[in-house]
């Protein structure tokens, strides 16, 4: 197999400093949370329900402030860098606008900077193609599948031509099959625009499938209590997905996690 660089001698892109998140209810969503992330690496943040993934990913993008301590992302406060254009964010959910074209879609964060139409096309027709839904630009949200839907949500993302892309378990309420396939499809979109990725992910497979790394955090309060790297090469395809290296890396993963399960509150 290949091996192709960790890039952990680039710069780093994010930095959280001893990072809390407490909301108006007086839930610690997360506590004490240190981290450094290089460019080019491809992260994921791996937890049971409520250990403040999602949190963390929202405060690295600027959309949730912090309680206490500091995040920067390429040297900016979070959420200050440039004009917001350096960060593509994909959710479970597509979130498509299902009044509108998968082209309308993909053309909203242009429009939203005020490209008009004839300018933006170019952009929003190679970001399709890419994500392989160039014949589907006409069709609406309720003519695709679910994956195609996410397909569009990263082709959004994607539009703006980030540096770093966030992912909140993108593809959880896909099919394994499409799953599978997309995890392919995000790891050659991070290869080839030279990304970092943050994936936020319930599944042990997933993250070691992926992931230069993965961050396994615990809830209540949301911390992080493990960071793993993950020194398999690349490309990672069927064959890695039956390696002895593979199932070495989700043993280790998994006894992490399951670490992070005692004391959790079931009826959470
Ligand atoms: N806006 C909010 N107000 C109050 N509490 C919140 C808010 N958002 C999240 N929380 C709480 O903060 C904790 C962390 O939530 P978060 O969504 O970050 O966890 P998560 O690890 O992403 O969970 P999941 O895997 O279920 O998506 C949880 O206890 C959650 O209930």
């Amino acid at each position: 197999m290949t091996k192709l660089p960790f890039h952990g001698d680039q710069a780093e892109l994010i930095s959280m400093r001893d990072v809390d998140k407490v909301f108006g209810n007086g839930t610690v969503a997360v506590r004490d949370m240190s981290l450094s992330i290089n460019q080019g690496e491809f992260v994921s943040f791996l937890g049971p329900s409520g250990c403040g993934k999602s949190t963390a990913l929202k405060m690295i993008s600027g959309l949730l402030s912090v309680s206490k301590g500091s995040i920067t992302v390429n040297g900016h406060p979070a959420g200050a860098g440039g004009d917001g254009d350096d960060i593509g964010y994909v959710f479970q959910e597509a979130t498509l606008m299902p009044w509108a074209n998968v082209f309308e879609n993909v053309y909203l964060p242009l429009k939203l900077r005020g490209l008009k139409k004839a300018q933006a096309r170019e952009r929003v027709e190679n970001v399709l193609s890419m994500v392989g839904l160039m014949n589907f630009a006409k069709s609406y949200p309720r003519e695709l599948s679910g994956g195609m839907r996410m397909r569009v949500s990263i082709a959004r993302a994607m539009v703006t031509k980030p540096k770093l892309l966030l992912m909140d378990e993108p593809f959880a309420a896909l099919d394994e099959m499409t799953r599978t396939k997309l995890n392919d499809e995000v790891l050659s979109l991070w290869k080839t625009h030279g990304l970092s990725v943050i994936f936020v992910t319930h599944s042990v497979f997933e993250s070691v499938y992926l992931s230069s790394r993965v961050v396994v955090m615990a809830a209540r309060p949301g911390r992080v209590v493990h960071d793993i790297p993950l020194t398999s090469g690349y490309p990672r395809n069927a064959a890695y997905r039956m390696s002895p290296e593979y199932a070495e890396s989700c043993k280790t993963v998994s006894s992490a996690l399951e670490g992070t399960l005692d004391n959790v509150d079931l009826n959470h």
